[in-house]
């Protein structure tokens, strides 16, 4: 490693990001931040980054960055850049180092909680006997439903695959170790099962200012289905997944992925010249969703804006830009 290219843990997760090998919006927050623990771990050892506290401080920023630039659209990433970034604060490597440590630490910790505690409000929501329906792999969404099944309470699922990456297989089996009973349906089953579901319950990768949920493909379109059959749904989304630029007017990047998500290969080259397009993301707009879940409590989407000013203040710093 040179003393501004990030050490091989920290290129390690940027890649398993990229590739989804480590995804969902609060798993990428965790192993952000523990990539930059494994940083100043690196960088506190050896190289000029041992002893100078300007060159250790130079390679903390170019790991944010390094790690940054893998997903465009969960912001829980760059929270947690932020917030173990903006806490890195001493005099000498080893202060610098420590404090990084400990912010990584306090973060993973913070996130857990954080978990547990929209857990119980999600799962207060949700009535013994109720049948929900999931989009996607939600750890957020599934700590709902789990703590809905701690409390006693006697809970079905209907499952969407999710296409292209068939998330919901992950969900899926961990409801059945759950002790959840699980029906598993292809996407464009959803609203012929919604007349079933008392319940729908998805995460969010970012939330905006206006409340908009940005959440895995085919999220909106279930929302406005779940509306029309007369079904509530509920995000279950952390404070890490509160998007602080949307306060100043900018929009979310809805990640594009590779075709081949889409199609194989070998059917692509029979297909011959098409376009095929595959947008990870998509936008619910606030009039479609009932609450968004949060451990400090539920919220009505046009009233996100309000927690997210006490949280993040005005906007959004970039402690990983160069000086
Ligand atoms: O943070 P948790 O609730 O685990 O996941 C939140 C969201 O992250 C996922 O995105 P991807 O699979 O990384 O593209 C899904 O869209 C999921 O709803």
């Amino acid at each position: 490693m040179t003393d501004t290219e990030p050490a091989a843990p920290v290129r390690e997760t940027a890649e398993s990001i990229a590739t989804m090998e480590i995804r969902g919006a609060a798993t990428i927050a965790a192993a952000a931040a523990e990539a930059l623990a494994e940083q100043a771990e690196a960088a506190a050892a050896s190289g000029e980054t041992a002893s100078d506290p300007t060159a250790f401080r130079a390679s903390m920023r170019a790991a944010g960055r390094t790690l940054r630039e893998t997903r465009p659209t969960a912001v829980s990433l760059p929270n947690a850049l932020r917030y173990v970034l903006q806490r890195m604060e001493g005099e000498t490597v080893d202060e610098l180092r420590r404090s990084v440590i400990g912010a990584s630490d306090a973060f993973v910790r913070q996130l857990d909680r954080a978990q547990e505690d929209l857990g119980q409000v999600g799962a207060n929501r949700l009535a013994d006997g109720d049948t929900v329906m999931t989009h996607c792999h939600s750890t957020d969404a599934l700590a709902c439903i789990e703590a809905a099944v701690d409390q006693g309470k006697s809970i079905s699922a209907v499952v969407k695959e999710t296409r292209p990456r068939q998330q919901g297989h992950i969900t899926a089996e961990q409801l059945r170790d759950a002790g959840v009973p699980v029906t598993l349906i292809v996407d464009s089953a959803a609203r012929r099962y919604l007349d079933e579901v008392d319940h729908v319950v998805v995460g969010a990768d970012s939330i905006a200012a206006d409340g908009g949920v940005i959440n895995k493909i085919g999220t909106s379109g279930l929302a406005v289905n779940a509306r029309e059959r007369g079904v509530p749904i509920m995000t279950a989304a952390q404070t890490i997944k509160l998007h602080p630029e949307t306060l100043t007017g900018h929009t979310i990047e809805i990640e594009m992925r590779d075709e081949s998500e889409v199609v194989d290969p070998e059917a692509r080259e029979e297909i011959g010249e098409i376009d095929v397009e595959n947008p990870a993301f998509d936008v619910t707009p606030p009039r479609y969703m009932d609450a968004i879940v949060t451990e400090h409590g539920q919220f009505p989407p046009e009233s996100i804006v309000t927690l997210m000013r006490e949280l993040f203040g005005e906007g959004a710093e970039e402690p990983w830009a160069e000086p």
